[in-house]
């Protein structure tokens, strides 16, 4: 699945085998999104992580920082 832009905002769901994995992954992101000064919006139900991802600081819409810390999202699961 790739990511989706929808009302201004970069969309992607992943789905693990269970919530360890699912945690493991977000501790992932969650380091990576400090390094880059640029967080996620995302929600985490099970197995289950969604992320919404916009620019806060440019008037919450998609930029490259969005698509660049997509792309280190991506790279995590590859
Ligand atoms: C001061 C400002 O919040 C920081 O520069 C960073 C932190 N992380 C951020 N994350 C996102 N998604 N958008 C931002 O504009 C942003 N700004």
């Amino acid at each position: 699945m790739e990511w989706k832009t929808e009302n201004n905002k970069l969309k992607k769901t992943f789905k693990f085998n269970d919530f360890t994995e699912a945690f493991g992954f977000m501790t992932r992101v969650a380091l990576i999104a400090e390094k880059m000064d640029h967080h996620p919006t995302w929600t985490n139900t099970w197995n289950t992580v969604s992320f919404e991802l916009s620019t806060h600081d440019a008037g919450n819409i998609v930029t490259d920082r969005d698509r660049k810390l997509a792309d280190a999202i991506d790279k995590i699961v590859s």
